[in-house]
């Protein structure tokens, strides 16, 4: 069974035992030994290994799938999002931490709070690479107004540890938290609903909100110019990496050029560092694509350059605002090559619409028909 049948095999059958509960379950987190109210998809969808659009067609044929469309709907929103307004990318990886609040901040890094869920959140995290939607929220919310820490410092964190860490879900899911997005509404977790969410699982601590929530101060952004598609092949190599990895209808595009590289090991700094396990799971699945595509071959980012010795353009599959958007355009930079990017057709469609508020582009996706 290769990769693309273990992920869809997972898909189905959570569609086939659980969808039609999923609108009035998903915001349960019974605890990691009970998730089958959630399809835990996530690590999949965040490398395309399941391609959200091939998800929603798939679940045309079902009744009860509305919930879970719109969530699948979110990710799309989300991503056309950044792309749309690609500062708040910037200044979140440029944000530096310059507080006093280093024994705090590493009292809630080590699960140290004293505040029981957050503290097996923590474990969770780190130990299981997954935390249900839910807790991601409550945690968020503990972080940011009960210990008054930065959000940014938190986002790294997820994306350290998470096998489905996704610059703009994550990225965007704090700032929302934070009061941020589009509604300014914080959001703010009360012991009520986590108790209620949670069925009782955790000690009862109090949850105080401090007055930090009047503090995040953040920039207006101002949307930039979407990139539009251009021709290709204009060499005969092609790049990509791993959170494009949807080669399924493909072959055609991978057999225009010579070489195909799938690149790995990113170089980002300590702050962005991934943990073993996300690292070792990103490897994992690499080496499965590399062997589906017979003209592949994985690199390092550092051995690039001799291998594209003698090409001033380059095609590369659109990884999306990121690091390794961000690693590969300086690749260019430094060593004077152009880049011409392929884009989805689908992605593109959609950015067009996800540059205000969540349920305006849902509106528009399914009055289009965008798929
Ligand atoms: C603070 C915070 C950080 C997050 N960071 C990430 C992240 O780095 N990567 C990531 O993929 N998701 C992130 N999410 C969104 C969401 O929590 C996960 O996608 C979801 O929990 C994954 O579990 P699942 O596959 O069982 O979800 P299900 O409930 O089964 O949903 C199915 C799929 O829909 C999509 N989806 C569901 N909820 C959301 C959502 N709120 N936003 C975007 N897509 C969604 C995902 O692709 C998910 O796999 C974050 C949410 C919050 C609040």
């Amino acid at each position: 069974m290769n990769i693309f049948d273990e992920a869809n095999d997972l898909l189905d059958n959570f569609i086939f035992d659980h969808l039609n509960s999923y609108h009035q379950l998903r915001n349960y987190d019974y605890g990691i030994e009970n998730r089958t109210n959630v399809s835990q998809i996530s690590k999949y969808t965040s490398h395309r290994i399941l391609y959200e659009f091939d998800i929603i067609e798939k679940l045309k044929k079902y009744d009860k799938k509305q919930k879970y469309t719109d969530e699948i709907l979110w990710r799309i929103y989300w991503k056309g999002y950044l792309e749309n307004y690609k500062s708040i990318w910037f200044e979140y990886i440029n944000f530096k931490e310059n507080s006093n609040n280093s024994y705090l901040i590493s009292s809630a890094m080590n699960g140290k709070t004293g505040i029981d869920c957050f503290d097996t959140w923590i474990e969770e995290l780190k130990e299981n690479n997954y935390l249900h939607n839910h807790a991601r929220m409550w945690f968020a919310s503990i972080w940011i107004f009960t210990l008054g820490l930065p959000w940014q410092l938190g986002a790294r964190l997820f994306m350290k540890h998470l096998l489905d860490g996704d610059a703009a879900s994550n990225t965007l899911s704090w700032r929302w938290v934070a009061g941020m997005h589009t509604n300014k509404k914080p959001y703010l977790a009360s012991k009520e609903n986590i108790n209620k969410y949670t069925v009782n699982r955790f000690r009862d601590t109090p949850i105080s909100i401090s007055s930090k929530i009047n503090i995040i101060k953040h920039s207006q952004h101002q949307s930039n110019k979407l990139p539009v598609q251009r021709s290709f092949p204009n060499s005969n190599i092609l790049i990509m990496f791993d959170n494009d990895m949807d080669i399924m209808n493909r072959s055609t595009l991978f057999n225009s050029y010579s070489k195909v590289y799938i690149l790995r090991n990113i170089p980002i700094n300590n702050e962005f560092e991934l943990s073993e396990n996300v690292s070792q799971f990103k490897r994992g699945l690499i080496d499965k694509i590399n062997k589906l595509i017979p003209n592949s071959k994985v690199l390092k980012l550092t051995d690039l350059g001799i291998n594209l010795s003698g090409h001033s353009i380059i095609d590369v599959i659109y990884p999306g605002i990121g690091h390794n958007l961000d690693s590969i355009n300086k690749f260019a930079n430094q060593n004077q090559i152009i880049i011409n990017y392929i884009y989805r057709e689908e992605d593109l469609k959609c950015w067009n619409y996800t540059n205000s508020g969540f349920y305006k582009f849902k509106t528009l996706f399914y009055r289009l028909n965008m798929i």
